[in-house]
């Protein structure tokens, strides 16, 4: 596609649309705006923008798509401001925050003047933020839920996914309401728990400086979230307030029921909790596309060396298999650090794992 896209907060999120519509569409022309000037400027020398709007109102009046790309608060007041008699006639205006109800709300004046706000939110990211941990890729295989309503014409939404095809994120449409509910119980409550048992470990460790040397293994997994952006997860919890209380109320509920169970010893309702956990996590579409995305993971262990990572993906390269992600996960001992390869099918899966056991000794395990 042609034309000017205007891409407002070049972070991480903004970084990897700003490539994905660069690699999709390269006679687009992608211009960038951050209150940052370093990031704008890592973002400029980076190549990930052609040019850079010298304000705010510049790029508005000459985009045919606007992509707002800042934490969720400052979207509302940059919506709440745009200047809409200065946009080009048709412009598509879209956002990439994590909550949707406020946002869209606040697009109201927008709407009523007759342009096409769809709010958008890739659901895949990291945590961590900034520019330099853009790419491309970013989005491949998760979803990417768009919230329109009913005043934007469909083939605006359609346009607005040919703009975003080069994320390759599979397009879900919900409405803002059910966008806020279903991800205030898979992402937005999760963080708050997961930042709360970080400070249950912090408190005792205070009486005993081992919790933090010994934790590990489950207690990482669960609390990896809690390493996000604390601004960003901020405006989030506060955005998406009504979900949050109505989620701490039936979490307390559960966790009287659960400390009940412990206080009582008893065993067959503590054995069915887990198992019936177990029995709906196993459940999860973790073969398809789930709500987070999921990958046929290969967790490799491999020694700490410089290369080891290129001699990984070296024997793979040499049998064609190829790998969606690469990720190095916190080392945990001192020798060893564990990579985690991820792959597109099943069947990519077993065959790198055939192909490090014959050209490598490192162990390897399936996640
Ligand atoms: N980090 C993640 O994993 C995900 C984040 N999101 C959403 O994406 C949005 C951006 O998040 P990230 O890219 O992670 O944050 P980030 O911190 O990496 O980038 C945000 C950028 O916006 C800029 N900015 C802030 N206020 C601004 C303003 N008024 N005008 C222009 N630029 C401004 C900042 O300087 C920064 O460069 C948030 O709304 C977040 O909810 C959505 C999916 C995943
Ligand atoms: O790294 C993780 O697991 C995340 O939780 C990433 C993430 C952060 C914010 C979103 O709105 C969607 C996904």
């Amino acid at each position: 596609m042609e034309g000017n896209v205007f891409i407002v907060g070049l972070g991480l999120i903004g970084g990897s649309i700003a490539l994905a519509i660069k690699k999709a569409h390269p006679a687009a022309v992608v211009i960038g705006y951050d209150v940052n000037g370093h990031q704008l400027g890592l973002a400029r020398s980076l190549k990930m923008i052609d040019e850079t709007a010298r304000t705010l109102e510049d790029g508005f009046a000459a985009a045919d798509l606007i992509v707002l790309a800042t934490p969720v608060m400052q979207t509302e007041s940059i919506l709440a401001a745009m200047p809409i008699e200065q946009l080009k006639r048709g412009a598509i205006v879209t956002d990439v925050g994590s909550t949707k109800q406020r946002i869209v709300q606040g697009a109201r004046r927008l709407l009523e003047a007759g342009v096409a706000f769809i709010g958008g939110h890739p659901m895949a990211g990291s945590h961590k933020s900034g520019v330099a941990a853009a790419r491309a890729h970013l989005f491949e295989n998760a979803f990417y839920i768009l919230t329109p309503t009913d005043d934007v014409p469909l083939e605006r939404v359609e346009t607005l996914k040919q703009w975003l095809s080069g994320t390759k994120a599979q397009f879900v449409v919900l409405t803002p309401e059910e966008h806020d509910r279903i991800t205030g119980v898979i992402s937005h409550f999760p963080h708050l728990i997961a930042a709360s048992l970080v400070h249950q470990a912090r408190e005792y460790e205070s009486k005993n400086a081992l919790v933090s040397r010994l934790a590990a293994g489950g207690f990482r997994d669960i609390t990896r979230i809690a390493s996000s952006n604390p601004e960003m997860w901020r405006d989030i919890l506060i955005h998406n307030k009504r979900e949050m209380l109505a989620l701490f109320d039936r979490w307390m509920a559960e966790m009287e029921r659960l400390r009940s169970f412990v206080e009582e010893e008893n065993s067959i309702a503590i054995y069915h909790y887990f198992l019936e956990a177990k029995q709906f996590r196993d459940g999860l579409p973790a073969r398809t596309k789930g709500a987070i995305p999921s990958f046929y993971d290969l967790y490799v262990d491999v020694p700490d060396y410089p290369g080891v990572i290129s001699e990984v993906t070296g024997y793979l390269a040499q049998e064609n298999i190829s790998i969606t992600n690469i990720r190095i996960i916190e080392t945990r001992e001192e020798i060893y650090g564990v990579l985690r390869l991820s792959f597109q099918s099943e069947d990519d899966r077993a065959r790198a794992k055939a192909c490090l056991a014959k050209h490598t000794n490192y162990a390897t395990y399936e996640g």
